[in-house]
C-alpha cells in the first residue's frame, strides 16, 4: 500500500504558504521528509495525520481518501507529535494501558498482552513501573512510539523524533524505527540529514512549502558525484567566496572554515574533490531554490 499526495496546498489564516502543491508517494518502509525549520513538514503530518485541514488536493491511503475518511485513517494510524506530553505521575505501564482503552482494546487480559508486547518491543518493560516524569529524553521518545504502535497501524508519522537525544539514545530509536519500518510506512520528518541517511530508502526536501527533491538517498548521491568541492577558508573569507563560487554549505572543522561547492569543473587550484554525501545533495537544493527565489522573486511568492 502507498500513500499518495497530490496537489496538496495549505495557506493559513494570516497568509503564510505552508503547502504548496505538494506531491508525494510514498511507499511501505521508512520515509524521511527532510527540510530546515518551517519549511511546512509539521503541517504536512498534520495534514496527513488528519488533524488539519487543507486547502486544496487529495491524500489518498491505498484506496482510502484520507481527507474524507477521517476515522478510517485514524484507526490505521499511528502518530508520535513534535511535542508529546506525558502526564509525569503516571507509570508507562498504566498510561498505555490508558492508551489501549481509548484506542477500543476492552478486554483487560487483551490489553495486559498488548501493552506487554509494546513495553518490550521499545525496550522499556524493565523501567514499565517508573513514572513517565523520571523518563529520559530517549525514553518518552520511545513510549510515543510505543502509544503509536497501538492498534497494529499500517502508517506511523513521527515529528523529528530525535531532536535533543544524546547519541546512543538516539541510535536506540533508529533501531525502533527501522525495525518498525519493515512492515508499514513510517515518515520521518526531521531537519536533521544523518537520520535520513542512516534509516530512509526513500526520501524528500520540502522547503517553504514544495518539495524540491524526491528520491532514494544513494540514487541522489551518486546524481552529484565529481561536482562538489571543498576548500579550507578564514573565516573572514567566506562572504568573498560566496560571490565568487557556488558555496552550498560551510561549517567548522578543527578551528577552521571548510566550504562545500558545487561546480562541474574543479573551481581552483585549492579545491580538492570530494565524495558527496546527502548533506550536500540538501544543500546544493536549498541553494539551488535560493538562487530562483533571487532571480524571479515574485514568482517564487506567487507559486
Ligand atoms: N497555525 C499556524 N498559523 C500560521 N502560521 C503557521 C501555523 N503553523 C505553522 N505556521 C507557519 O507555517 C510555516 C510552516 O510551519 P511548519 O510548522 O509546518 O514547519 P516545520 O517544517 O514543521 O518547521 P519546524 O521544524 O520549525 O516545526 C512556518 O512559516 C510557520 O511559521
Amino acid at each position: 500500500m502507498e500513500l499518495v499526495i497530490q496537489n496538496l496546498s495549505k495557506t493559513y489564516p494570516n497568509g503564510t504558504k505552508a503547502l504548496q502543491h505538494i506531491n508525494l508517494t510514498i511507499p511501505k518502509g521508512m520515509f524521511g521528509l527532510l527540510g530546515p525549520n518551517g519549511a511546512g513538514k509539521s503541517s504536512l503530518m498534520r495534514t496527513i495525520a488528519t488533524l488539519q485541514e487543507a486547502d486544496t488536493g487529495s491524500i489518498m491511503l491505498g484506496n482510502m481518501d484520507v481527507l474524507r475518511e477521517k476515522e478510517a485513517m485514524r484507526k490505521v494510524l499511528g502518530y508520535l507529535p513534535q511535542e508529546f506530553g506525558v502526564y509525569p505521575k503516571v507509570s508507562a505501564e498504566e498510561m498505555l494501558d490508558h492508551f489501549a482503552i481509548l484506542k477500543g482494546v476492552s478486554n483487560s487480559k487483551e490489553r495486559k498482552e498488548v501493552v506487554k508486547a509494546l513495553l518490550q518491543q521499545t525496550n522499556l518493560y524493565d523501567v514499565r513501573k517508573k513514572n513517565l516524569g523520571g523518563y529520559s529524553g530517549g525514553m518518552k521518545q520511545r513510549f510515543g512510539i510505543a502509544q503509536a504502535l497501538l492498534g497494529n497501524p499500517q502508517i506511523i508519522i513521527v515529528d523529528e523524533p530525535t531532536a535533543g537525544l544524546d547519541p546512543a539514545e538516539r541510535n536506540r530509536f533508529h533501531n525502533l524505527l527501522s525495525e518498525i519500518g519493515e512492515n508499514i510506512i513510517v515518515i520521518l520528518s526531521t531537519h536533521i540529514v544523518e537520520d535520513v541517511t542512516d534509516l530512509c530508502r526513500n526520501f524528500a526536501i520540502i522547503n517553504k512549502g514544495q518539495v524540491l527533491l524526491e528520491g532514494d538517498p544513494l540514487q541522489v548521491i551518486d546524481n552529484i558525484r565529481g561536482r562538489i568541492w571543498r576548500k579550507f577558508i578564514n573565516k573572514n573569507e567566506l562572504v568573498q567566496h560566496q560571490l565568487q563560487y557556488e558555496v552550498i554549505s560551510s561549517r567548522l572543522f578543527a578551528g577552521q572554515t571548510i566550504i562545500h561547492v558545487i561546480s562541474e569543473l574543479q573551481p581552483g587550484p585549492e579545491f580538492e574533490a570530494v565524495a558527496p554525501d546527502l548533506e550536500d545533495v540538501y544543500f546544493s537544493k536549498i541553494h539551488e531554490a535560493a538562487l530562483r527565489e533571487q532571480a524571479a522573486p515574485t514568482h517564487a511568492i506567487m507559486n
